[in-house]
C-alpha cells in the first residue's frame, strides 16, 4: 500500500476500462432525490486534474475528468436541482445545489477547441466499464488548494509509479490539438 492518496478510483491501483462499454447514469451525492446524468457513450481522455476548480470526492487531492459529445448527455432526473457554479467560466460546472457534487461541465463558446465536449466524472456511476485516467492535468496546481511544495516530487513519483504522466497543464496530444485548432481559425494551418 502507498500512503499517498490521490484519487480514489486510482489509489489500489487503474482498473482498465472496456472496449464494449458504451455509457451508463451518473448520480450526485444526496440519499435522496438524487440528480441523475445519463450518457450514451464511452468516455474520452479520461484523466486527473489538479486545478482548483474541478470538483474532487472528500480526501481527494485530484479530480478525475473524462469528456463525452454534448448530444450524448442528458438529465434524466431532478435536473432543478443543478445550478453553475461559475458563470464566467469557460467549463460550465452544473452542480447540485443540495450536496456540491459536480454532475457536467459544458462549454458554451461555440469557438473553443473543446466545444462539443462535456466534461464528466466517472466516479459518479456505478456501471463498470469507463475508460481508464490515461495521465494527470494540472498537477502543480495542487499546491494552490493546499499541498506543500516540498511533497510534489513523491506525488509525481506515485502519479509516474500508477502508469498517469503528470503534465502542468494538459497532456501533449490535447496541448497540439488545442494549437491545431487556434492555428487552424487563424488560417495559418
Ligand atoms: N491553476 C488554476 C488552473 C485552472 C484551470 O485552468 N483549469 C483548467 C483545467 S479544468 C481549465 O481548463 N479550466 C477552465 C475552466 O475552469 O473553466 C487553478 O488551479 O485554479
Ligand atoms: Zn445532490
Ligand atoms: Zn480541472
Amino acid at each position: 500500500m502507498n500512503d499517498i492518496k490521490l484519487h480514489p478510483a486510482v489509489d489500489n491501483g487503474v482498473n482498465a476500462g472496456s472496449d464494449r462499454f458504451s455509457g451508463g447514469t451518473l448520480h450526485c451525492h444526496c440519499a435522496a432525490n438524487r440528480v441523475e446524468v445519463t450518457v450514451n457513450a464511452q468516455c474520452q481522455h479520461n484523466h486527473l486534474c489538479g486545478c482548483t476548480k474541478c470538483w474532487k470526492p472528500s480526501g481527494a487531492i485530484f479530480s478525475q475528468a473524462a469528456v463525452v459529445p454534448r448530444d450524448a448527455l442528458s438529465v434524466t432526473a431532478n435536473e432543478d436541482k443543478l445550478q453553475v457554479v461559475d458563470p464566467a467560466a469557460t467549463i460550465q460546472r452544473h452542480a447540485c445545489q443540495d450536496c456540491g457534487v459536480h454532475m457536467y461541465g459544458r462549454i458554451e463558446d461555440t469557438t473553443h477547441p473543446f466545444h462539443g465536449l462535456d466534461f464528466i466524472h466517472t466516479e459518479l456511476s456505478d456501471d463498470p466499464g469507463w475508460a481508464a485516467p490515461e495521465f494527470a492535468a494540472f498537477t502543480s496546481s495542487i499546491i494552490e488548494a493546499g499541498t506543500k511544495p516540498e511533497e510534489m516530487d513523491a506525488i509525481r513519483a506515485r502519479l509516474k509509479a500508477l502508469g498517469l504522466e503528470p503534465y502542468d497543464c494538459l497532456s501533449p496530444p490535447l496541448m497540439d490539438a488545442i494549437a491545431t485548432h487556434v492555428a487552424k481559425s487563424k488560417g495559418i494551418l
